[in-house]
Protein backbone atom coordinates (compact mmCIF):
# COMPACT_ATOMS: atom_id res chain seq x y z
CA UNK A 1 0.00 0.00 0.00
CA UNK A 2 1.23 3.57 -0.34
CA UNK A 3 0.59 5.82 2.67
CA UNK A 4 0.04 9.41 1.57
CA UNK A 5 -1.61 10.02 4.94
CA UNK A 6 -0.42 9.50 8.29
CA UNK A 7 -1.36 11.26 11.88
CA UNK A 8 1.34 11.54 14.29
CA UNK A 9 2.21 12.48 17.95
CA UNK A 10 5.50 14.45 18.25
CA UNK A 11 7.21 14.70 21.67
CA UNK A 12 9.93 17.22 21.72
CA UNK A 13 12.83 16.00 24.39
CA UNK A 14 12.55 16.95 27.66
CA UNK A 15 15.54 19.10 29.43
CA UNK A 16 17.57 16.90 31.59
CA UNK A 17 17.30 18.01 35.25
CA UNK A 18 20.24 20.49 37.21
CA UNK A 19 22.17 18.69 38.89
CA UNK A 20 23.06 19.56 42.96
CA UNK A 21 27.07 18.96 44.12
CA UNK A 22 29.46 20.43 46.21
CA UNK A 23 32.61 21.74 45.44
CA UNK A 24 35.16 19.70 47.40
CA UNK A 25 37.46 22.17 49.19
CA UNK A 26 40.71 21.15 52.37
CA UNK A 27 38.55 21.88 55.65
CA UNK A 28 35.31 22.99 54.40
CA UNK A 29 33.09 20.06 53.99
CA UNK A 30 30.65 22.23 51.27
CA UNK A 31 33.29 24.11 49.54
CA UNK A 32 30.37 25.42 47.68
CA UNK A 33 27.49 24.53 44.84
CA UNK A 34 28.81 22.77 42.04
CA UNK A 35 26.00 20.63 39.98
CA UNK A 36 25.58 21.61 36.43
CA UNK A 37 22.64 22.34 34.39
CA UNK A 38 20.86 19.80 32.45
CA UNK A 39 21.43 19.86 28.86
CA UNK A 40 18.60 20.97 26.30
CA UNK A 41 15.80 18.08 25.18
CA UNK A 42 15.83 17.43 21.29
CA UNK A 43 14.14 19.56 18.93
CA UNK A 44 11.73 17.88 16.04
CA UNK A 45 12.39 19.27 12.69
CA UNK A 46 10.42 18.53 9.27
CA UNK A 47 12.11 18.45 6.32
CA UNK A 48 11.55 18.12 2.66
CA UNK A 49 13.64 15.97 0.73
CA UNK A 50 13.71 14.76 -2.61
CA UNK A 51 14.86 11.41 -1.99
CA UNK A 52 11.77 10.68 -0.52
CA UNK A 53 8.46 9.89 -2.49
CA UNK A 54 5.56 8.58 -0.01
CA UNK A 55 4.98 8.66 3.64
CA UNK A 56 5.44 4.59 4.14
CA UNK A 57 7.97 5.31 7.09
CA UNK A 58 5.15 6.36 9.19
CA UNK A 59 2.92 3.61 8.10
CA UNK A 60 3.03 1.97 11.33
CA UNK A 61 3.87 4.94 13.69
CA UNK A 62 1.44 6.65 16.07
CA UNK A 63 4.35 8.85 17.66
CA UNK A 64 7.86 9.94 17.10
CA UNK A 65 9.66 11.20 20.61
CA UNK A 66 12.88 13.13 20.60
CA UNK A 67 15.50 12.12 22.69
CA UNK A 68 15.47 13.88 26.17
CA UNK A 69 18.73 16.05 27.53
CA UNK A 70 21.09 14.63 30.38
CA UNK A 71 21.15 15.60 33.87
CA UNK A 72 23.76 18.05 34.83
CA UNK A 73 27.04 16.28 36.08
CA UNK A 74 28.93 17.24 39.13
CA UNK A 75 31.95 19.64 38.72
CA UNK A 76 29.39 21.87 36.83
CA UNK A 77 29.30 19.87 33.79
CA UNK A 78 26.20 21.01 31.86
CA UNK A 79 24.40 17.31 30.91
CA UNK A 80 24.45 16.67 27.11
CA UNK A 81 22.11 17.83 24.65
CA UNK A 82 19.31 15.46 23.14
CA UNK A 83 20.58 15.26 19.20
CA UNK A 84 17.81 17.16 17.27
CA UNK A 85 15.24 15.00 15.51
CA UNK A 86 14.83 15.55 11.68
CA UNK A 87 11.87 13.94 10.15
CA UNK A 88 12.24 13.61 6.24
CA UNK A 89 8.94 13.85 4.33
CA UNK A 90 8.22 13.77 0.23
CA UNK A 91 7.66 17.23 -1.41
CA UNK A 92 4.53 18.18 -1.51
CA UNK A 93 3.93 16.92 1.49
CA UNK A 94 1.22 19.16 3.67
CA UNK A 95 1.51 19.55 7.83
CA UNK A 96 -1.87 20.12 9.48
CA UNK A 97 -2.81 20.15 12.84
CA UNK A 98 -4.28 16.77 13.46
CA UNK A 99 -7.42 18.44 15.69
CA UNK A 100 -7.94 22.20 14.28
CA UNK A 101 -6.72 20.68 10.33
CA UNK A 102 -5.24 24.25 10.36
CA UNK A 103 -2.21 23.94 7.54
CA UNK A 104 1.17 24.92 9.54
CA UNK A 105 3.39 24.15 6.31
CA UNK A 106 3.60 22.92 3.00
CA UNK A 107 6.83 21.84 1.86
CA UNK A 108 6.77 22.08 -1.99
CA UNK A 109 11.00 22.60 -2.36
CA UNK A 110 13.63 20.33 -1.55
CA UNK A 111 15.58 21.00 1.53
CA UNK A 112 13.05 23.22 2.88
CA UNK A 113 12.45 22.75 6.68
CA UNK A 114 10.24 23.29 9.66
CA UNK A 115 10.65 23.48 13.63
CA UNK A 116 7.83 21.79 14.91
CA UNK A 117 8.48 20.69 18.15
CA UNK A 118 10.86 22.73 20.36
CA UNK A 119 12.86 20.70 23.01
CA UNK A 120 12.49 21.76 26.63
CA UNK A 121 15.34 23.49 28.36
CA UNK A 122 17.47 22.20 30.60
CA UNK A 123 17.18 22.62 34.50
CA UNK A 124 19.30 24.52 36.67
CA UNK A 125 22.55 23.01 38.77
CA UNK A 126 22.95 24.37 42.02
CA UNK A 127 26.30 26.35 40.81
CA UNK A 128 23.38 29.01 38.99
CA UNK A 129 21.55 29.57 42.15
CA UNK A 130 24.65 30.10 44.26
CA UNK A 131 24.99 33.12 46.69
CA UNK A 132 28.14 32.77 47.86
CA UNK A 133 31.04 30.57 47.60
CA UNK A 134 30.52 28.54 51.16
CA UNK A 135 27.12 29.35 52.00
CA UNK A 136 24.34 28.32 49.08
CA UNK A 137 20.86 27.12 49.15
CA UNK A 138 20.80 23.74 48.09
CA UNK A 139 18.48 24.43 44.81
CA UNK A 140 18.25 23.31 41.34
CA UNK A 141 15.52 22.92 38.94
CA UNK A 142 13.93 20.03 36.76
CA UNK A 143 14.49 20.20 32.93
CA UNK A 144 11.33 21.57 31.31
CA UNK A 145 9.11 18.95 28.96
CA UNK A 146 9.71 19.56 25.03
CA UNK A 147 6.14 20.43 23.26
CA UNK A 148 4.39 18.16 21.92
CA UNK A 149 1.95 18.25 18.51
CA UNK A 150 -0.52 16.04 17.04
CA UNK A 151 -0.11 16.62 13.60
CA UNK A 152 -1.42 15.08 9.98
CA UNK A 153 1.25 14.77 7.28
CA UNK A 154 -0.57 14.64 3.90
CA UNK A 155 1.25 14.36 0.14
CA UNK A 156 0.16 16.07 -2.64
CA UNK A 157 2.48 15.08 -5.40
CA UNK A 158 3.28 18.04 -6.99
CA UNK A 159 3.26 17.74 -11.01
CA UNK A 160 2.86 19.92 -13.72
CA UNK A 161 0.73 17.47 -15.62
CA UNK A 162 -1.94 15.04 -13.60
CA UNK A 163 -3.07 11.86 -16.08
CA UNK A 164 -6.80 10.76 -15.43
CA UNK A 165 -8.25 7.91 -17.21
CA UNK A 166 -10.32 4.90 -16.73
CA UNK A 167 -7.82 1.44 -15.93
CA UNK A 168 -7.01 0.15 -18.99
CA UNK A 169 -7.80 3.75 -20.76
CA UNK A 170 -3.89 3.22 -21.76
CA UNK A 171 -2.18 5.58 -19.38
CA UNK A 172 0.92 4.13 -18.41
CA UNK A 173 1.77 3.48 -21.85
CA UNK A 174 1.63 6.76 -22.77
CA UNK A 175 3.56 7.72 -19.64
CA UNK A 176 5.77 5.40 -20.78
CA UNK A 177 6.12 7.15 -23.46
CA UNK A 178 6.09 10.73 -22.89
CA UNK A 179 9.15 9.69 -20.50
CA UNK A 180 11.21 8.78 -23.39
CA UNK A 181 10.62 10.01 -26.86
CA UNK A 182 12.28 13.33 -25.72
CA UNK A 183 16.15 13.93 -26.36
CA UNK A 184 17.13 13.01 -22.66
CA UNK A 185 15.10 11.40 -20.04
CA UNK A 186 14.89 8.93 -17.14
CA UNK A 187 12.06 7.56 -15.36
CA UNK A 188 11.70 9.55 -12.29
CA UNK A 189 12.26 6.73 -9.83
CA UNK A 190 9.36 7.09 -7.48
CA UNK A 191 8.02 3.35 -6.12
CA UNK A 192 6.60 0.38 -7.83
CA UNK A 193 3.47 1.62 -6.24
CA UNK A 194 1.14 3.68 -7.58
CA UNK A 195 0.95 6.89 -8.02
CA UNK A 196 3.65 7.68 -10.73
CA UNK A 197 5.48 10.59 -11.43
CA UNK A 198 8.22 10.90 -14.58
CA UNK A 199 9.33 13.80 -16.38
CA UNK A 200 9.72 14.94 -20.13
CA UNK A 201 12.96 16.87 -20.22
CA UNK A 202 13.32 18.93 -23.05
CA UNK A 203 16.67 20.39 -25.20
CA UNK A 204 16.80 23.11 -23.05
CA UNK A 205 17.08 20.77 -19.95
CA UNK A 206 13.60 22.43 -18.88
CA UNK A 207 11.27 19.36 -17.67
CA UNK A 208 7.85 18.78 -17.16
CA UNK A 209 6.50 16.76 -14.56
CA UNK A 210 4.03 14.24 -15.12
CA UNK A 211 1.44 12.21 -12.57
CA UNK A 212 0.11 8.84 -13.06
CA UNK A 213 -2.68 8.04 -10.79
CA UNK A 214 -4.92 4.64 -10.83
CA UNK A 215 -7.58 4.56 -12.86
CA UNK A 216 -10.79 6.49 -11.81
CA UNK A 217 -13.03 4.60 -11.81
CA UNK A 218 -17.33 5.41 -11.85
CA UNK A 219 -18.41 6.57 -7.97
CA UNK A 220 -14.64 7.31 -7.32
CA UNK A 221 -15.91 10.46 -5.35
CA UNK A 222 -17.35 8.46 -2.83
CA UNK A 223 -14.30 6.50 -2.09
CA UNK A 224 -14.95 3.05 -3.54
CA UNK A 225 -12.11 1.37 -4.48
CA UNK A 226 -8.30 3.59 -4.60
CA UNK A 227 -10.23 6.81 -6.01
CA UNK A 228 -10.36 9.65 -3.43
CA UNK A 229 -7.70 8.95 -1.81
CA UNK A 230 -5.87 9.15 -5.12
CA UNK A 231 -7.24 12.78 -6.69
CA UNK A 232 -5.89 14.62 -4.34
CA UNK A 233 -2.92 14.06 -6.24
CA UNK A 234 -4.05 15.82 -8.88
CA UNK A 235 -5.01 19.00 -7.57
CA UNK A 236 -1.66 20.62 -7.40
CA UNK A 237 -1.63 19.89 -11.47
CA UNK A 238 -1.44 22.93 -13.65
CA UNK A 239 -3.04 20.71 -16.70
CA UNK A 240 -5.08 17.80 -16.78
CA UNK A 241 -4.89 14.90 -19.97
CA UNK A 242 -7.85 13.20 -19.47
CA UNK A 243 -6.94 9.58 -21.42
CA UNK A 244 -10.11 7.94 -23.32
CA UNK A 245 -9.87 4.56 -24.31
CA UNK A 246 -11.31 5.17 -28.07
CA UNK A 247 -11.31 1.51 -28.89
CA UNK A 248 -14.02 0.70 -25.93
CA UNK A 249 -14.17 -2.95 -26.83
CA UNK A 250 -16.03 -3.88 -23.83
CA UNK A 251 -18.84 -1.82 -24.66
CA UNK A 252 -18.27 1.55 -23.24
CA UNK A 253 -19.13 4.73 -24.51
CA UNK A 254 -15.39 6.92 -24.75
CA UNK A 255 -17.83 10.01 -24.79
CA UNK A 256 -19.87 8.53 -21.52
CA UNK A 257 -16.29 7.77 -19.99
CA UNK A 258 -14.96 11.23 -20.29
CA UNK A 259 -18.02 12.59 -18.70
CA UNK A 260 -17.99 10.39 -15.73
CA UNK A 261 -13.97 11.79 -15.41
CA UNK A 262 -15.54 15.11 -15.64
CA UNK A 263 -18.11 14.27 -13.03
CA UNK A 264 -15.91 12.18 -10.28
CA UNK A 265 -13.34 15.15 -10.30
CA UNK A 266 -16.31 17.80 -9.75
CA UNK A 267 -17.37 15.53 -7.20
CA UNK A 268 -14.17 15.79 -5.34
CA UNK A 269 -13.02 19.35 -6.21
CA UNK A 270 -15.24 21.65 -8.15
CA UNK A 271 -11.92 23.91 -8.94
CA UNK A 272 -10.14 20.97 -10.29
CA UNK A 273 -12.63 21.06 -13.81
CA UNK A 274 -10.99 24.89 -13.62
CA UNK A 275 -7.82 23.76 -14.70
CA UNK A 276 -6.57 23.76 -18.35
CA UNK A 277 -7.15 20.22 -19.96
CA UNK A 278 -6.92 17.93 -23.31
CA UNK A 279 -8.05 14.65 -24.18
CA UNK A 280 -5.96 12.42 -25.22
CA UNK A 281 -8.33 10.07 -27.33
CA UNK A 282 -6.13 6.79 -27.25
CA UNK A 283 -5.78 3.77 -29.31
CA UNK A 284 -7.05 5.32 -32.65
CA UNK A 285 -5.09 2.50 -33.80
CA UNK A 286 -7.32 -0.17 -33.15
CA UNK A 287 -10.76 -0.81 -35.73
CA UNK A 288 -13.38 -0.08 -33.08
CA UNK A 289 -12.13 3.30 -32.70
CA UNK A 290 -13.43 4.97 -35.75
CA UNK A 291 -16.70 5.04 -35.29
CA UNK A 292 -16.50 5.73 -31.65
CA UNK A 293 -13.94 9.47 -32.72
CA UNK A 294 -16.51 10.54 -35.11
CA UNK A 295 -19.26 10.20 -32.27
CA UNK A 296 -16.94 11.71 -29.58
CA UNK A 297 -16.40 14.61 -31.71
CA UNK A 298 -19.44 15.03 -32.61
CA UNK A 299 -20.79 15.19 -29.20
CA UNK A 300 -18.14 17.06 -27.60
CA UNK A 301 -18.45 21.03 -26.22
CA UNK A 302 -14.90 22.10 -26.16
CA UNK A 303 -12.42 23.28 -28.26
CA UNK A 304 -11.60 20.77 -30.90
CA UNK A 305 -7.87 21.97 -30.54
CA UNK A 306 -7.88 20.09 -27.42
CA UNK A 307 -8.44 16.70 -28.44
CA UNK A 308 -5.47 14.78 -29.95
CA UNK A 309 -6.12 11.36 -31.70
CA UNK A 310 -3.23 9.22 -30.56
CA UNK A 311 -1.90 6.13 -30.13
CA UNK A 312 0.35 5.22 -26.82
CA UNK A 313 1.13 1.84 -28.30
CA UNK A 314 2.25 2.94 -31.90
CA UNK A 315 3.74 5.91 -30.99
CA UNK A 316 1.45 8.33 -32.84
CA UNK A 317 0.42 11.42 -32.64
CA UNK A 318 2.40 11.92 -29.23
CA UNK A 319 4.54 14.84 -30.67
CA UNK A 320 1.47 17.22 -30.89
CA UNK A 321 0.37 16.32 -27.51
CA UNK A 322 3.87 16.74 -26.03
CA UNK A 323 4.04 20.46 -27.38
CA UNK A 324 0.59 21.42 -26.26
CA UNK A 325 1.36 19.91 -22.94
CA UNK A 326 4.93 22.13 -22.94
CA UNK A 327 2.63 25.15 -23.54
CA UNK A 328 -0.13 24.55 -21.34
CA UNK A 329 2.23 23.95 -18.25
CA UNK A 330 4.65 26.54 -18.98
CA UNK A 331 1.67 29.17 -19.12
CA UNK A 332 1.22 28.32 -16.07
CA UNK A 333 4.63 29.17 -14.57
CA UNK A 334 6.31 25.84 -13.50
CA UNK A 335 6.96 24.91 -10.90
CA UNK A 336 10.23 22.42 -11.00
CA UNK A 337 13.08 23.57 -14.18
N1 LIG B 1 -4.12 -1.01 -29.26
C1 LIG B 1 -3.66 -0.21 -28.30
N2 LIG B 1 -3.52 -0.67 -27.04
C2 LIG B 1 -3.06 0.17 -26.11
C3 LIG B 1 -2.73 1.52 -26.40
N3 LIG B 1 -2.32 2.11 -25.25
C4 LIG B 1 -2.37 1.17 -24.29
N4 LIG B 1 -2.82 0.00 -24.80
C5 LIG B 1 -3.02 -1.25 -24.08
O1 LIG B 1 -4.06 -1.09 -23.14
C6 LIG B 1 -3.81 -1.87 -21.97
C7 LIG B 1 -3.86 -0.96 -20.74
O2 LIG B 1 -2.80 -0.01 -20.81
P1 LIG B 1 -2.20 0.69 -19.53
O3 LIG B 1 -1.24 1.69 -20.02
O4 LIG B 1 -1.74 -0.31 -18.54
O5 LIG B 1 -3.52 1.37 -18.95
P2 LIG B 1 -3.70 2.28 -17.65
O6 LIG B 1 -4.67 3.33 -18.01
O7 LIG B 1 -2.39 2.70 -17.12
O8 LIG B 1 -4.38 1.27 -16.66
P3 LIG B 1 -4.44 1.35 -15.05
O9 LIG B 1 -3.03 1.26 -14.55
O10 LIG B 1 -5.27 0.16 -14.70
O11 LIG B 1 -5.12 2.62 -14.69
C8 LIG B 1 -2.44 -2.51 -22.19
O12 LIG B 1 -2.63 -3.81 -22.64
C9 LIG B 1 -1.81 -1.64 -23.29
O13 LIG B 1 -0.89 -2.36 -24.07
C10 LIG B 1 -2.89 1.97 -27.74
O14 LIG B 1 -2.63 3.12 -28.11
N5 LIG B 1 -3.37 1.07 -28.65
Amino acid sequence: MFTDHVRLKLIAGKGGNGTIAWRREKFIPKGGPYGGNGGRGASITIMADPEIYSLDAFRNQSQIRAPNGQQGGTNNRQGASGKNLIIKVPCGTLLRDASTKTLIYDFTEPGETFLICQGGKGGKGNTFFKTSTHQAPAKCTPGLEGEIKEVELELKLIADVGFVGFPNAGKSTLLTKLASIEVKTAPYPFTTLQPNISFIEFDDFSRIYLADIPGIINDAHSDRGLGLSFLRHIERSSTLVYVIDTAAIDGRDPYEDFLTLRKELEHYSPQILQKPFIVALNKVDCEEAKLHLETFKEKYPFDSETLFEISAKEVTGISPLIKKIRTLAQADGKKFV
